[in-house]
C-alpha cells in the first residue's frame, strides 16, 4: 500500500527541549528558520500536529507567504495544505484557530472521539478508525482518500515518538537552536521506546540564523512483507548500481545490496563486476560478506531483478545462495521475465523456504531501464 512521504520538522533546545513548562509557546527557530519552515509548508500536501500541540500552541499552521500561496494556486494546488490532527480522546477545543483559518481540516480520532467532536460542533472532517487509530490505517487514508503525497508533521513529542518508532517516517528535518531550557518538566522530542538500532543516515546540515538545521533519513530495513522508508532508499540503490553494468547481450543488468537489521550496509555490487563476465549481483555482494556474519540471518537482500533460479554458468542460483547465506528476506523491483529462462521463479523459490520477498513494482522502470535492449 503507498503512504505519503512523511518528512517530520521539529525544533530543540541544546538540552533537548521541544518547549518549555510555561504557558507560552518557546520560540526555538531563528527568524530565517521560521520563513524555512513556510517553505516546507508551501511545498507540501498536508500538514499534521497532534492534539497535544493544539492544545498548547494554538497554532494556524499557514502557509505565511503571500507569494508562496500564488505559487501553489498558480501550480495547482489549493492555497493552503490541508491542514490534520490526531486525537483518541476528541478533546479539542472548537474554537481553536486550527479550524478557523487556513484551507481544508481533517481530523483523525476514535470512534468515541468522533462523537465528542461532533457533539462539539468541530469544523472539520472527522474520520473515525476504530478504537485507537492506528498510523498505517491513518497514512493510506490520506494517500488514498485525501490524494497526500507529501506529509509535513510539526509535532509534538508524542507523535514523532510513535511514528518514528513504528517506521513510518522518511525524513526529519531538525532544528538545534542556542538555547537551554533546564526545566525537567519541558518535553522532549523523542521519547523512550524501540527505535531502529543503528545510525540514521545524515542528508543535510546548513546554518539558518543563529540555528541549524539536520536532515536525516531512517537506514533500517523493514521487517516481513511490509515496506517501509528505507526499503525505497536502499532499492533506489540497487537500481543505480545496475546501471553501472558493463553492458551484455546476453544477460541482465542487476544491482544489489546487503544491509543488516540495524541499517548498517553489508556490501554492494552490480553484475559482471570487477572483469568477471558471468558474476551475478547478488552473488558478488555476499562473497564479499563473511558466511559467518552474524548480522546475515537479520539482514535484507536488495536486488533490482528477482533472484535467479536457474543457471548454466555457476553451480548455485542467486535465490539459493540468499538462502543459504542465512538471510530470510529480499526486497525487489521487478520479476523475471521470460528472456533468458522460462518461468524464472526466485520470489517463488524464496518465499517456500520461509523467506519474505516484497515487491515495489515503483521501482520497475528504473530497475528495467539497464535493460531496454533485452525485452523487445
Ligand atoms: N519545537 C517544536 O518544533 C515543536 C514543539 N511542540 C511542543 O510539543 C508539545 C506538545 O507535544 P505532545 O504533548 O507530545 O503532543 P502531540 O502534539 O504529540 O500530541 C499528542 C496527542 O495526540 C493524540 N495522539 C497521538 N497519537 C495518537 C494515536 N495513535 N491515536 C490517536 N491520538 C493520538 C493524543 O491526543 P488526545 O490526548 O486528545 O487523545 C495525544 O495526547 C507542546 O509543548 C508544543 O509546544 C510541538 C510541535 C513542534
Ligand atoms: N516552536 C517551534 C515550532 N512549533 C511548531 O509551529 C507551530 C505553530 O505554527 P504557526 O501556527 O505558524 O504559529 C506549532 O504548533 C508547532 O507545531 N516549529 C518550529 O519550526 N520552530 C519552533 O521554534
Amino acid at each position: 500500500m503507498p503512504l505519503p512521504h512523511v518528512l517530520l520538522s521539529a525544533a530543540v533546545s541544546l538540552d533537548g527541549c521541544l518547549d518549555d513548562a510555561g504557558p507560552d509557546r518557546l520560540l526555538l527557530s531563528s527568524p530565517a528558520d521560521f520563513d524555512r519552515v513556510d517553505e516546507v509548508r508551501a511545498s507540501v500536501d498536508a500538514i499534521l500536529v497532534g492534539a497535544g500541540t493544539l492544545r498548547a500552541d494554538n497554532p494556524r499552521l499557514l502557509v505565511n507567504s503571500p507569494e508562496r500561496r500564488a505559487a501553489r494556486v498558480a501550480g495547482g494546488r489549493p492555497e493552503y495544505p490541508l491542514k490534520v490532527t490526531v486525537t483518541a480522546s476528541g478533546d479539542l477545543d472548537p474554537r481553536a484557530r486550527f479550524w478557523h483559518t487556513g484551507g481544508e481540516k481533517v481530523v483523525y480520532t476514535s470512534d468515541k472521539g468522533a462523537r465528542r467532536l461532533r457533539d462539539a460542533g468541530v469544523a472539520a472532517d472527522i474520520v473515525p478508525l476504530g478504537a485507537e487509530p492506528d498510523w498505517r490505517l491513518l497514512l493510506e487514508h490520506l494517500h488514498d482518500v485525501r490524494g497526500v503525497r507529501r506529509l509535513m508533521v510539526e509535532g509534538g513529542g508524542t507523535v514523532h515518538t510513535q511514528l518514528l518508532q513504528r517506521r513510518l517516517v522518511d525524513e526529519i528535518h531538525l532544528v538545534l537552536a542556542p538555547l537551554l531550557v533546564g526545566d525537567p518538566r519541558a518535553p522532549r522530542l523523542f521519547g523512550p521506546g524501540a527505535y531502529q538500532g543503528g545510525r540514521l543516515r545524515l542528508l543535510e546540515t546548513r546554518a539558518v540564523g543563529d540555528v541549524v538545521l539536520m536532515r536525516y533519513e531512517p537506514t533500517a530495513p523493514g521487517t516481513g512483507a511490509l515496506a517501509v522508508p528505507a526499503d525505497r532508499h536502499w532499492l533506489r540503490l540497487a537500481c543505480e548500481l545496475a546501471a553501472q553494468c558493463p553492458p551484455s547481450r546476453t544477460a541482465f543488468s542487476v544491482g544489489a545490496v546487503v544491509v543488516a537489521a540495524d541499517g548498517t550496509e553489508l556490501a554492494r555490487a552490480h553484475s559482471r563486476e570487477a572483469g568477471d563476465p558471468v558474476v551475478h549481483a547478488e552473488e558478488a555482494a555476499l562473497a564479499k560478506i563473511d558466511p559467518a556474519d552474524p548480522r546475515l540471518p537479520g539482514a535484507t537482500v536488495y536486488s533490482s531483478l528477482e533472484p535467479c533460479t536457474r543457471r548454466a554458468s555457476r553451480p548455485r542460483p542467486c535465490a539459493r545462495l540468499i538462502l543459504d547465506a542465512g538471510v530470510r528476506r529480499v526486497v525487489t523491483a521487478w520479476r523475471e521475465p521470460d528472456t533468458f529462462v522460462r518461468a524464472a521463479d526466485g520470489t517463488g523459490l524464496l518465499r517456500s523456504e520461509g523467506a519474505d520477498v516484497v515487491v515495489l513494482p515503483e521501482f520497475e522502470p528504473a530497475a528495467t531501464a539497464p535493460n531496454r535492449h533485452l525485452l523487445g
